[in-house]
């Protein structure tokens, strides 16, 4: 994987729109869409246990997010994950507040083990208690022990049978056997809610177009870490409203240049 797959991926999303069926939480609905829109994908929403299941199954992907959970969207998470199965297409899922509640880590793992996902994209503390993990967040926040994600997102992949991705300052995205680290971003991105939600979703619309899922998500990352250090170029330091609409902007507009200037993905160990 490097910056020129990247932008052949963008470009795919770009030429096919792919549909991006979204089962999400009730803060960032509307960011996500847009954010969807901007990068040049086909976002829906879709809730009712009636048609998620043939929403599923006629999108490029299904993204799964618990942020706003309750019994009645799970349920209807789990019908359309197992459809989109069934059809083959790509399942997303981001564990959003996984260790926070009993109920929030429960369902993850309920949602995991029901869903064959093909990535699940959380930080660090999420991604460990999906599988039984105890994680400080002190640690995640310090940046200490890159190593230890590296480890963490490894027998993620192993335990789960899925691509991983967990992101925070650095993002490290795995199959379990080639892993990358990312280095793009910028912290400006955690002042806006609904930055990692969008992300998901965003690396559903690549997964929607490249079937190389571990590809999919590591273009996505870089992609939309370099379209974070554009938006924050672009906003100056005037703060997280100007830079949420100044990274809609760049989204849509992130092109080769950028990606091959500023894209800082390496394969580790
Ligand atoms: N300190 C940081 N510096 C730069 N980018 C960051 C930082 N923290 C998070 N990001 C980026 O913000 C996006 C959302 O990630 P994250 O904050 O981990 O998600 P979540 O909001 O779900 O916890 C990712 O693209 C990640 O790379
Ligand atoms: C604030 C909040 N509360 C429940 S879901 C949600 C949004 C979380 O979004 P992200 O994980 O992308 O910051
Ligand atoms: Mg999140």
């Amino acid at each position: 994987m490097n910056n020129q797959e990247a932008i052949n991926a963008l470009q795919m999303v770009r030429q096919a729109n792919p549909l991006v069926h979204n089962i999400t939480n009730v803060v960032v609905t509307n960011f996500t869409a847009n954010g969807l829109l901007a990068l040049g994908a086909s976002p829906v929403m879709a809730y009712a246990k009636e048609e998620v299941a043939d929403m599923a199954k006629i999108a490029g992907a299904l993204v799964l997010n618990i942020g706003t959970l309750n019994p009645t969207e799970v349920e209807a998470m789990i019908i359309a994950g197992k459809a989109a199965n069934e059809a083959g297409v790509p399942v997303i899922f981001d564990p959003v507040g996984a260790g926070a509640t009993p109920y929030r880590t429960e369902t993850a793992r309920n949602i995991a083990s029901a869903v064959q996902l093909s990535v699940i994209r959380g930080n660090a503390a999420e991604i460990a208690n999906t599988i039984g993990e105890s994680w400080t967040i002190k640690g995640v926040d310090a940046g200490e022990g890159s190593g230890d994600v590296v480890s963490l997102a490894k027998k993620a992949a192993e335990q789960l049978k899925t691509v991983v991705a967990i992101t925070g300052k650095e993002d490290v995205v795995t199959d379990g056997n080639t892993t990358y680290i990312i280095r793009n971003g910028h912290p400006l991105l955690t002042k806006v809610t609904g930055t990692g939600c969008l992300l998901t979703s965003v690396i559903g619309a690549f997964a929607a177009v490249e079937r190389d899922v571990l590809k999919a998500a590591a273009a996505a990352l870089v992609i939309y870490g370099v379209a974070a250090e554009i938006a924050a170029k672009n906003a100056g330091d005037e703060g997280p409203g100007s830079f949420q609409i100044a990274f809609l902007d760049a989204l849509f507009r992130v092109g080769a240049d950028e990606i091959s200037r500023y894209g800082r993905i390496e394969r580790v160990e």
